[in-house]
């Protein structure tokens, strides 16, 4: 099995994937073959939201088994209109790739915000589907994939760029993606929290390494310290919600406004049932899914 192992070259200026344009990298255009398109239509979901700048493409996409919600994101000024998926979702990859197509993009980066417990990510399948595609995790995560991530480091794509930084809590290594602070990027800012911060909820504490003090901590410094109208958009949602604010959240996030002793306690008694698919799934995310597939 090979395991490539994010290494910033000494002539990167900056912790940054910035400089693995996609001008330079020899990435393909995306072939999904031998499924109908009337069959991959049916399942997706009516999940989208509009642009939030001219040049950012962005979809919402829903998977409804385990209520994930996938992102994609793409660079549509670029002459190669470069794009990116965050939490992919093993049965919806077909559905994704299908779309990405459509749109006419050319699909570089698979992200995941942390290791998942409650499904299988797409990202394996993804690489097996699209050769070139890199799959990118934290380090901090323990888990295979081509690049690992750190607090401060910048995914780009085309002329747009996603900042990590580290919000662990739910798990060890997860991390939330933020699109960039200059007047070219989107906006508002655009943050993707994975399972740290859920709409009016946040990801649970009990396995994977949680800590609901960390996830505090987390939420606190490296969220909630974004400007008011950063748009939220979870890994997750429970109750039919798609987007929020970090300033709604601030308001009305029944778990993350208490102080941080309320905070643990309201933690403690969650009563949640474990995820039916981690036996599976944790051991599946810890390969990126098929990472070598
Ligand atoms: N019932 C689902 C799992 C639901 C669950 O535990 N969700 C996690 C995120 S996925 S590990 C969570 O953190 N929920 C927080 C909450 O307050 O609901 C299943 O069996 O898969």
């Amino acid at each position: 099995m090979l395991h490539f192992r994010f290494i910033r070259p000494s002539l990167f200026t900056s912790n940054s994937l910035c400089n693995l344009s996609p001008k330079t990298l020899p990435f393909p255009l995306i072939s999904v073959s031998g499924i109908p398109n009337s069959q991959l239509r049916s399942q997706m979901a009516s999940y989208t939201t509009s642009s939030q700048s001219s040049k950012l493409l962005f979809r919402q996409l829903f998977e409804k088994e385990s209520s994930t919600y996938t992102y994609l994101l793409a660079d549509a000024s670029h002459p190669e209109k470069p794009a990116l998926l965050i939490d992919p979702v093993d049965k919806t990859v077909d559905r994704d790739l299908s779309l990405i197509q459509d749109l006419g993009l050319k699909l570089i980066y698979a992200l995941n915000t942390h290791v998942h417990a409650d499904h299988v990510t797409g990202t394996g399948l993804i690489k097996s589907k699209v050769p070139g595609v890199k799959s990118v995790i934290s380090k901090a995560s323990g888990s295979k994939a081509d690049l690992w991530v750190e607090p401060g480091d910048k995914i780009c794509f085309g002329d747009l760029l996603l900042e990590v930084r580290a919000t662990p809590g739910h798990t060890l290594g997860c991390v939330t993606y933020v699109t960039g602070d200059a007047p070219d990027q989107p906006q508002p800012r655009m943050a993707f929290t994975g399972d740290a911060l859920l709409i009016r909820g946040c990801g649970r504490t009990d396995f994977q390494g949680g800590s609901s003090q960390q996830l505090y901590k987390s939420v606190h410094s490296q969220i909630f310290t974004l400007p008011k109208d950063t748009l939220l958009y979870p890994a997750h949602d429970y109750k039919g919600f798609t987007v929020s604010t970090v300033g709604e959240e601030m308001l009305y996030n029944p778990r993350l406004t208490k102080d941080e002793e309320t905070f643990k306690s309201i933690m403690e008694n969650l009563k949640l049932s474990y995820p039916k698919m981690m036996d599976i799934a944790v051991p599946a995310n810890m390969v990126c899914g098929l990472q070598d597939m």
